[in-house]
């Protein structure tokens, strides 16, 4: 039975702003959600980010109001259920609050929160660097990334002129050391025929991945882009515009990319972020799972999804360090992986 639900507003600068084709950030906000029982508490982040695919943050407050209104004397895996209407359009607010529930419910039990969730959950997690804006970007940072031991390294692109950034990304490939590969994410920013003729300049060089190329992403496109590809295209928010309320019956094998990228915050929660990674890795669709730049109380239980989903490729859960502050210890990547905890729960614990 739940005894309080408390909601925290934060404010978290970050270290230098964030930038992308879809615009960018100097500071996260959001709530931390506090979830007590018996002597025990669960924790979750609410740090709603439109341009990703969650809820403004008015409509998250919203939600999180009505939980903490109706939460005192629930029984804790009945909480979300009751507040299924609310939650629906929410998933930012859906996910902290499932964290919470889950936080407390595994940390009652004993076992980390991977295992509630699966089982066969790993207990490290590889990872990927995320080095921000390519235009900020020289071999040094490449390098100084590879030495810390990570082996794919996310750069932000579709930001200036196509022959500008190939050109740039060119020559950074010259000084990689072998085995490293580039993820690239585009944010949305091309149309078909630049996309195409990057895409084209890419083949030669060491590319990871490539996340949402295209400002108009429908699948029939993106197939067409995808077979002239010698990497994988992921969908990440195009996955929740015009898509979304379509997810649940969809052929996964017809989005027109090999992967996929899941945001927990912005699939409405563990549970469904999991569900949606089982039903695309069995119709050959890669997933990753990234943080939304969130605080520890976010990256924490993200990270859990992560070992618990088990994929092999490296997760975009490197973003501790993006933040000037937390409101708990982070997970932070040793050697290019996140070793996660035996403690019970989620791993995150706030600072006094
Ligand atoms: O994937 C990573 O390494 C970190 C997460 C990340 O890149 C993102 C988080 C939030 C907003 C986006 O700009 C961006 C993304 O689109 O994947
Ligand atoms: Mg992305």
């Amino acid at each position: 039975m739940i005894e309080r639900l408390q909601v925290r507003p934060y404010e978290l600068p970050l270290r230098r702003a964030w930038a992308s084709a879809r615009g960018g950030f100097a500071r996260r906000r959001g709530w931390l959600i506090q979830v007590s029982a018996e002597g025990l508490h669960g924790y979750g982040d609410c740090a709603p980010l439109p341009a990703a695919g969650t809820e403004t943050p008015e409509v998250a407050w919203e939600a999180l109001c009505q939980a903490r209104a109706v939460a005192v004397f629930q029984p804790l895996d009945l909480l979300l259920e009751s507040l299924a209407p609310v939650l629906a359009t929410a998933p930012a607010a859906r996910f902290a609050l499932e964290c919470a529930l889950l936080d407390l419910a595994s940390r009652r039990r004993g076992g980390a929160l991977r295992h509630w969730l699966s089982e066969s959950a790993r207990d490290e997690v590889p990872v990927n660097a995320m080095l921000g804006p390519l235009g900020t970007l020289a071999p040094a940072d490449l390098q100084t990334a590879c030495d810390a031991g990570f082996r794919v390294l996310k750069i932000k692109v579709g930001i200036r002129n196509p022959t500008v950034e190939l050109k740039h990304l060119v020559a950074l490939a010259r000084h990689l050391p072998p085995g490293i590969g580039l993820r690239l994410d585009a944010n949305g920013a091309w149309e078909p025929d630049a996309a195409r003729r990057l895409i084209d300049g890419l083949n030669p060089l060491p590319i990871e991945s490539l996340e949402e190329p295209l400002r108009e992403p429908d699948a029939d496109r993106l197939a067409t882009l995808q077979a002239g590809a010698a990497f994988p295209l992921a969908r990440d928010e195009s996955l929740h515009g015009p898509l979304h309320g379509r997810l649940a019956d969809l052929d996964l094998a017809m989005l027109g990319v090999r992967r996929i990228v899941l945001k927990p915050a912005v699939v409405g929660g563990l549970a469904r972020a999991l569900a949606l990674s089982a039903r695309a890795r069995a119709a050959g669709v890669e997933v990753v799972v990234t943080s939304l730049v969130e605080s520890a109380a976010g990256l924490w239980p993200t990270a859990q999804l992560a070992a618990a989903i088990g994929s092999p490729i490296p997760h975009g859960l490197a973003t501790a360090d993006w933040l000037a502050a937390d409101l708990g210890a982070a997970p932070r990547p040793r050697r290019g992986q996140i070793d996660l905890p035996r403690t019970a729960g989620s791993g995150f614990d706030p600072s006094p």
